[in-house]
């Protein structure tokens, strides 16, 4: 018999998101997957040989591209910052709208803007460095997992780069959007290897394909 194929997705938000595609694709894990007092990290599911792995976002990119997990849904942020190549991503889901936008304090929007150096905190260090390259500007970044936005009123750096939504945080925190760098949605993402060799893999990616084109003619 065949190996279970594994299916790697975030544990947070893209995950509301994406149980229901998932679901309409035939991928449908256990009971113990919505109990949020199971410990367990991989889940058998429903009348298939898949498992589902729950990781941190950055490591289905991680799993993926290792071919320890043949498929996952990942934010095109995280694609994109890894650039793994043995990762492909066929299908953009349509789901986990974000943005990955540069900002900074307020006040600070209207100091002249012309500098060859600066200190810039975020969670995406290449994406942030590639950026900022582009206009000429050196960009040492101070890498953050979280709370980014913090970062310019502590003296930490004078700008962040962070994913954007509703604005509400950036806002919050005193701070003002200067530029938009990627436009980010989820997206399924297989094993370039697996995709090859393994028809299950291939299949599941027509599947997810047809959906969102059934979903978006809906
Ligand atoms: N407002 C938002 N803020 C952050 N991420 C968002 C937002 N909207 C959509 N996303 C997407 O959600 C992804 C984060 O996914 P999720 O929260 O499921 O992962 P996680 O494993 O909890 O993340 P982390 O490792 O940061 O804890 C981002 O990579 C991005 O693609
Ligand atoms: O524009 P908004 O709608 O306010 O959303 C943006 C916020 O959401 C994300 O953080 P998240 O809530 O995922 O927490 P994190 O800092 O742990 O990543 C992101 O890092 C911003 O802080």
């Amino acid at each position: 018999m065949a190996k279970p194929l594994t299916f790697a997705v975030p544990k947070g938000r893209i995950l509301d998101e994406a149980l229901p595609l998932m679901a309409r694709a035939g991928v449908i894990p256990e009971a113990g997957f919505h109990d949020n007092n199971n410990r367990a990290l991989s889940f058998a599911c429903e009348g298939s040989d898949t498992r589902i792995i729950r990781v941190r976002a950055f490591d289905v990119a991680t799993f993926v591209a290792h071919g320890a997990a043949q498929l996952g849904i990942v934010g095109s942020d995280v694609v994109e910052e890894f650039a793994y190549p043995d990762l492909y991503a066929p299908v953009d889901l349509d789901i986990g709208h974000c943005r990955l936008s540069v900002a900074e304090p307020e006040g600070q929007a209207a100091a002249p803007a012309r500098v060859s150096h600066l200190r810039v905190a975020s969670k995406y260090p290449n994406l942030t460095r590639r950026h900022f390259e582009g206009m000429g500007v050196q960009a040492e970044v101070v890498k953050l997992n979280g709370a980014m936005e913090l970062a310019p009123g502590l003296g930490l750096a004078s700008r962040i780069v962070d994913l954007v939504s509703t604005g509400r945080t950036l806002k919050d925190n005193g701070l003002i959007e200067t530029s938009r760098i990627l436009d980010v949605s989820a997206r399924l993402i297989v094993n370039r290897a697996a995709l090859k060799t393994d028809q299950r893999v291939a299949r599941l990616v027509d599947a997810f394909r047809a959906l969102v084109i059934e979903t978006k003619a809906a």
